[in-house]
């Protein structure tokens, strides 16, 4: 928990012990007061170190006591932080790995830091929808001043030991021996006055326009927060280190800590922490899992099509050191996809810069572009990005079948198509794959890794550990039309906009959802994705276009509800921001400022009175209950037909894929805080409401949860029938 020896005469060394973050558990925190207690006592010790075990200083305290915690408890931790401080001797943290959260709040309590140069420090407890709550929103402003402070405790970025050392954080640098260098340092000032090393001691730097500088800050996490209270308290806290002293503002910190702790945003960032973790522990229905699969090194790696996707995904493959070679159809396509990799991974390379990373990315030795597939035959994986059409796809992998090594990996970017189909065209369909990226594919941290029926478990684990090398999460998912994210969009997509239908403008709908804390409504996000592309898709599938048999009813398919709005956009040239116009006005095409358009309110109203629809006041609880449950109720349907194998895949995969507020959990988290019973009925209200949308029906899944009496999110996949036809 906590080790105490003695390093040479004089000095004691307590070493945070609890693998693998050495996370600061009641356990942990008591040994350590023991500690300090214990070298106070004894007259022979004259200076003190503390340290963590495994290289790393310790992750903060420990997340998984939070649920148990009640909002009234003191914080032990913030105790043991002013012990240390107040002790007589000096005591030097020697930061290795990180110092995050409550480690770092330890460390700001020693009187000096010393850290490793690949070290990291920060306050990510906003992150986790709480706040510093040992003393930190009140010693790190005294320490870096405001401005600093606001940055790090409101994003929760992680600062390397360079930056910390210019911010002031830290006292030195090493580049090995950190501990050794912390002892020799405690000996060195063991007898030299402490008091100015106190940080709780010092003023908060002053600035002459220090309440300019709270309120941008409030308005900007405002802004940015969408709803998330801990960014905002987080700013309540810093408020309080300048108008208050040390100790009324330790109190205030406590008061809005405790006020987060009860709030339930707490709890759903939490969720979604050891959520993100566990997906990583991916399982088959045939039970081989992480445990046992081991993924094949990749060193070299190939992307064919270098388009809104490829030349994201080629940037991120680069940044991870890979070799990669890059394939377009033609000289002038692969001009462009040069042009636009050069550029994104310069941009990299400034953000890198900007964070004292270094920034050896760009290293042209390590990108070959190329048309002729016969530049393939030496890589160890290929991510296929071309156009979404069946047959161009499966004309690219029976290629590849022949021209790759054997051992080769084949993944695909599709978003929707069948992976097993795309697979059958070539001899090892166990090392085909679907690699779903997200568009910026260099930014977005989702990997949705579909296995095909026959993809074998080596496949997927080094699909699954390519995802952690460039950065990514990784969620292993069935397969399926659309798979987990675009199925569950697809009925989400389909009330946005029979509710325009009904009587809502598009910026009624996006607000909702946006109130409800997603980063863009659907409508918004219709328009940047480009609506052409849910247009090629409807041709194909025949729903409208050529194929659809003459006759059909405007709004019907398959006696189902159908809205032809989004095919007549498409049909006037409004494919959203890239056209200028889509779903909103736009200042020109490409422009971002999505305006309302008084076009679109007159063809509405137009498209109403030709089909006799009287247009109603849809009030914002029906439109999110419309969009968000026709979504979770989809999730249902999936853990059901086990394409997912757990809650937490799905809402890691709306987290991170489609901007689903954390503060929320994800949408089947939602649906276990809001009550599965609760949104049972209002299913069952909306579809009788609508008998003509299957997808407004409630999932038999759904029901027989409820039957249960709503078991705890942790229990439903017990629940779940088997096995199922799908696998
Ligand atoms: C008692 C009441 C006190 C109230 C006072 C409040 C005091 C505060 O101010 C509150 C806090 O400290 S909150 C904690 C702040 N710290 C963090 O958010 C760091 C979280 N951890 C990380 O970022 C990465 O794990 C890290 C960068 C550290 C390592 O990343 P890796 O990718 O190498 O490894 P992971 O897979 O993420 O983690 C390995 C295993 O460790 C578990 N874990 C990590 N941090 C933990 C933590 N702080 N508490 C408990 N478990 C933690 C993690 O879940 C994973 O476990 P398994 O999934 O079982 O393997
Ligand atoms: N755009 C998006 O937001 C997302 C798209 N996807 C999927 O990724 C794939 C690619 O989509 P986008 O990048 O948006 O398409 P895109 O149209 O922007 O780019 C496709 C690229 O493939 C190239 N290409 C076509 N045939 C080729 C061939 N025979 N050999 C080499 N290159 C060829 C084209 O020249 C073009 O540059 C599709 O399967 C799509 O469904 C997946 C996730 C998100």
């Amino acid at each position: 928990m906590a080790q105490y020896r003695r390093a040479g005469a004089a000095v004691a060394v307590i070493r945070l012990h609890n693998a693998p973050v050495n996370a600061l558990s009641s356990a942990v925190v008591q040994a350590l007061a023991q500690g300090v207690k214990k070298a106070d006592l004894d007259p022979s010790v004259k200076a003190v170190v503390i340290c963590g075990a495994n290289g790393k200083f310790s992750a903060g305290a420990d997340i998984r006591t939070f649920s148990s915690l009640q909002p009234r408890d003191r914080p032990a931790l913030a105790e043991t932080v002013s012990l240390i401080e107040r002790s007589q001797k000096p005591v030097v943290a020697a930061i290795e790995g990180v110092a995050l959260g409550g480690g770092l709040e330890v460390a700001l309590g020693c009187h000096y830091r010393i850290a490793h140069a690949q070290a990291r420090v920060g306050f990510p407890e906003v992150l986790l929808g709480i706040l510093p709550a040992a003393e930190g929103t009140q010693r790190l402003p005294r320490l870096i001043g405001i401005p600093a402070a606001l940055d790090l405790i409101t994003t929760g970025r992680h600062v390397l030991a360079a930056e910390a050392l210019k911010l002031g954080i830290i006292d030195e640098i090493v580049k090995e021996n950190t501990v050794e260098r912390a002892i020799e340092l405690a000996s060195k000032v063991s007898g030299q006055p402490l008091g100015p090393r106190k940080i709780s001691l010092k003023p908060v730097p002053d600035l002459p326009d220090m309440e300019a500088i709270l309120s941008e800050a409030l308005v900007k996490v405002k802004r940015k927060a969408r709803g998330r209270l801990s960014p905002e308290m987080c700013i309540q806290a810093i408020k309080a280190a300048v108008q208050l002293p040390f100790a009324e503002g330790v109190e205030k910190e406590r008061e809005l800590f405790r006020f987060l702790l009860g709030s339930g945003q707490a709890k759903a960032q939490q969720y979604a922490f050891f959520a993100e973790r566990a997906v990583e522990k991916w399982t088959m229905p045939s039970g081989t899992s992480w445990k046992t699969a081991s993924a094949q090194p990749i060193r070299k790696a190939a992307v064919i099509g270098l388009g809104t996707m490829g030349r994201g995904i080629v940037t991120s493959l680069v940044k991870a050191k890979m070799l990669v070679v890059a394939l377009e159809q033609d000289q002038k396509q692969l001009d462009i996809g040069r042009e636009a990799v050069t550029s994104l991974l310069q941009w990299e390379a400034s953000k890198m810069q900007q964070s004292g990373q270094s920034q050896d990315i760009c290293d042209p030795a390590r990108l070959q572009f190329t048309l002729d597939f016969g530049a393939l035959r030496d890589v160890d994986l290929v991510i296929e990005a071309v156009f979404e059409d069946m047959a161009l796809k499966k004309e690219i992998f029976r290629k590849l079948s022949t021209i790759c090594k054997p051992e080769a990996f084949l993944c695909t970017n599709t978003s929707a198509l069948d992976i097993d189909e795309i697979a059958a065209v070539t001899s090892h369909p166990h090392q085909v794959i679907g690699t779903h990226f997200f568009s910026p594919a260099h930014v977005m941290k989702l990997l949705e890794v579909i296995r095909g029926h026959h993809t074998s478990p080596t496949t997927i684990a080094t699909a699954m550990s390519l995802a952690k090398t460039l950065n990514k999460v990784g969620v292993l998912v069935g397969n399926c039309f659309g798979f987990v994210g675009n199925r569950m969009m697809a009925p989400y997509v389909e009330q946005a906009i029979f509710l325009l239908e009904e009587g809502c403008k598009p910026e009624e709908v996006d607000q909702a959802v946006e109130g409800f804390g997603f980063h863009m409504g659907p409508f918004r996000m219709l328009d940047l994705a480009g609506l052409d592309v849910g247009w090629r898709s409807r041709k194909g599938q025949g729903l409208t276009g050529p194929k659809l048999a003459p006759g059909t009813p405007a709004r019907q398919r398959e006696s189902r509800r159908y809205s032809p709005l989004p095919d007549f956009l498409c049909e006037q040239g409004r494919y959203g921001q890239k056209a200028g116009k889509g779903w909103y006005l736009y200042e020109k095409p490409g422009g971002r400022t999505a305006n309302p358009d008084p076009w679109l309110y007159n063809f509405l109203s137009e498209y109403r009175e030709t089909h006799g629809i009287k247009a109603r006041f849809v009030d914002q609880e029906e439109i999110l209950e419309r969009c968000l449950y026709a979504l979770i109720n989809e999730g249902f349907q999936i853990l059901a037909d086990r394409i997912a194998s757990a809650p937490e895949d799905i809402d890691v995969i709306y987290i991170y894929g489609y901007g689903w507020p954390t503060h929320r959990g994800g949408p089947m988290f939602h649906a276990s805080t809001v009550g599965l019973p609760h949104v049972l009925s209002r299913l069952q209200k909306y579809s009788e409401a609508h008998p003509d949308i299957p997808k407004l029906q409630p999932s038999p899944f759904l029901k027989k949860l409820v039957a249960l009496g709503s078991p705890p999110l942790r229990e439903w996949v017990s629940h779940v029938r088997q096995p199922s036809s799908k696998l």
